[in-house]
């Protein structure tokens, strides 16, 4: 039995539901549970970890009590504002936390590889990022998309919210060496499907993962939660967790 305590936030969703499985069947104790009309602090009290796949409009208040009871945080939430961003990046500074767009093996396998990839094809390679998820998800585009755009970005000195072409419609002309277009399709009940495309004149490389069940994310935050325990401030991600990096 794993000496670690969980808070899981979100608790009622897709994820929330697939963590709380996961935990049970890693022998990990889920000590509290939080999902949209319950009281936060109570139940932070009785947790060492917060594992959170809620929303990102929960983030300032969710980051305000872990920095008053000095609790660490596991983030798989995604879409979150800037500001947000900048706000979790200033908590990781007092306190230790994991945040992932994604936290499937697979998917770090392919951040890993698109980075490889990126580095050995060259410029002359056009960059896009295609990605297919469920017809409820709400943020778009997904916050492995981001990721991988953000991947491709820093091998080509080029900058996420500058440069990302979200879509194209009506007259945008040629495509440009510096853009990177982001693709996002919903429909159904697709747990997460992304790919990379590098394209030439005359040839072609695609790198996709496609997940199949939300187990997959739910174990690896499990495991992102145990390998947090006793590490000391700072903001890691799935990559450090899984020895990637
Ligand atoms: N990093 C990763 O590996 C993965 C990340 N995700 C991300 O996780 C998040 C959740 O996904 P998913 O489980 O599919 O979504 P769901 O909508 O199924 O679950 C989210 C849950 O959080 C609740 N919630 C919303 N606002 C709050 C709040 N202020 N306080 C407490 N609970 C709240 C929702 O309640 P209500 O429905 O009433 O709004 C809902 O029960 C998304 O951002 C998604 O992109 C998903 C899969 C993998
Ligand atoms: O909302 C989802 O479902 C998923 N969200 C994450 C994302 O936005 O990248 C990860 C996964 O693709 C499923």
């Amino acid at each position: 039995m794993s000496d670690i305590k969980l808070l899981i936030t979100g608790s009622k969703g897709r994820m929330g539901q697939a963590i709380i499985r996961a935990a049970e069947a890693q022998n990990v104790t889920v000590a509290s549970t939080v999902d949209v009309g319950d009281a936060l602090s109570p139940a932070l009290a009785k947790a060492d970890i917060v594992i959170d796949f809620s929303s990102h409009t929960f983030c300032d208040e969710l980051l305000g009590e872990c920095l008053k009871q000095g609790k660490s945080l596991v983030i798989g939430t995604t879409g979150h504002t800037n500001e947000e961003l900048a706000h979790i990046r200033e908590a990781s500074k007092a306190l230790p936390i994991v945040f992932a767009s994604n936290y499937s093996v697979g998917v770090n396998t392919l951040f890993w590889l698109t980075r490889k990839a990126t580095e050995l094809l060259g410029p002359d390679f056009d960059l896009e990022v295609v990605e297919m998820h469920h017809r409820m998800k709400k943020d778009s585009p997904s916050g492995t998309a981001r990721t991988l755009v953000e991947i491709l970005a820093d091998v080509r000195g080029l900058e996420y919210d500058k440069d990302c072409k979200h879509g194209r419609f009506g007259d945008v002309g040629a495509r440009t060496p510096k853009e990177i277009g982001v693709h996002a399709i919903r429909g159904g009940d697709v747990v997460g499907d992304h790919t990379v495309i590098f394209a030439n004149v005359g040839e072609r490389v695609e790198l996709t993962h496609k997940a199949s069940s939300r187990d997959t994310f739910a174990t690896g935050s499990v495991r992102a939660a145990q390998w947090l325990a006793g590490k000391p401030a700072g903001l890691y991600d799935m990559q450090d967790v899984l020895g990637l990096k």
